[in-house]
């Protein structure tokens, strides 16, 4: 078993603590999307896992070892952090044929990750007339390159197309199913929402949840139901009574927060109201993170404004 175990992490840059005593594994066979406010200490996390940063105290280990003890590294631990880092004046090709050579990986894998980034017809050329999607692109088929268990990307989805962002998606939810261990760090809930099994918050470098998505959106958002009905405003007095605020929406439902379905259901049939829709409105991985976060947005223009989707 090839997990990221993080123990007790903590960095400190100056007088910031930008990673704070945080403690989780990272388990193979999932998605784990890495979520947390601009500034939280995602990327720090992921370069102390990559040994490109010395803690401050702690340890981050890959499957029980410091990165800097792990011989080829990128046979074992394939990682995107910063897609511009690549050389500009080396093509595609040469780039990835360097990183083999020093990994001695077969050269023959330089030209399959090319194929399955897309970028085989753009292989010989230089990287600094790359586009951002295109050097995302070769920052994965670099990722990829050693085949290995365990895989980090910071932002992958920055700067692709829609296409891109599928393709980036699929391949991910690919290499959990084939038992890798997966970590993506993201600023994009919805994209979030599309592709991880399990979500690790940060905020102000602190851990802020550690659990499968579907807990996460159940354990931070409040239950509300849809319904349809000829008869709303008998409903909407009835529901009163009982403390629950029954919501006109602009496209003639009615919306009730804090309620499941099935109690709705019953009030509506003890006094038989027909119901001609009813269902209980799963909350948004959005929603959720934003109700955990709030406090712990450090840079936010105010902290009831939901952000949009950059
Ligand atoms: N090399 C450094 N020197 C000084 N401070 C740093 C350094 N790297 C990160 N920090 C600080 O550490 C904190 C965490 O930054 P980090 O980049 O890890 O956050 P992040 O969660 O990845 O943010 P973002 O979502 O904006 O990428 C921030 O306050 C940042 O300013």
């Amino acid at each position: 078993m090839t997990s990221i175990d993080v123990q007790n992490l903590t960095k400190e840059y100056g007088t910031t603590r930008a990673v704070d005593q945080l403690t989780c594994t990272v388990r193979p066979g999932k998605v784990t999307g890495f979520l947390g406010p601009n500034g939280a200490g995602k990327s720090t996390t992921m370069r102390l896992v990559l040994g490109l940063d010395r803690p401050t105290s702690g340890t981050a280990t890959i499957g029980g070892r410091p990165y800097a003890d792990i011989d080829e590294p990128l046979r074992h631990v394939g990682a995107l952090l910063d897609a511009q880092a690549a050389h500009g004046s080396r093509t595609a090709r040469n780039h990835l044929l360097a990183l083999a050579a020093a990994n001695r990986i077969p050269a023959r894998r330089v030209e399959e990750v090319l194929e399955e980034a897309g970028l085989a017809t753009a292989a010989g050329r230089r990287i600094k007339t790359f586009s951002l999607g295109m050097r995302q692109r070769l920052g994965i088929a670099a990722a990829l390159l050693g085949d290995p268990r365990v895989i980090m990307l910071d932002e992958p989805s920055n700067g692709l197309d829609p296409e891109g962002i599928i393709w980036i998606r699929e391949l991910m939810r690919r290499l959990a199913r084939e038992g890798r261990t997966v970590l993506v760090s993201s600023h994009l809930m919805n994209e979030t929402a599309t592709f991880a099994d399990h979500l690790v918050v940060l905020g102000r470098g602190r851990l802020l949840a550690d659990t499968s998505m579907r807990d996460f959106i159940a354990a931070h958002s409040s239950p509300r139901v849809r319904l349809r009905t000829p008869d709303g405003d008998r409903l909407r007095g009835l529901l009163a009574d009982k403390g629950y605020a029954m919501t006109a929406q602009d496209d003639g439902r009615w919306t009730v927060e804090g309620v499941k379905a099935e109690e709705i259901g019953s009030i509506a049939a003890g006094h038989a109201i027909a119901l001609l829709e009813l269902a209980d409105e799963q909350a948004s991985l959005e929603q959720a993170y934003l109700a955990l976060t709030a406090d712990d947005t450090e840079f936010a223009a105010t902290a009831t404004t939901p952000r949009q989707e950059a």
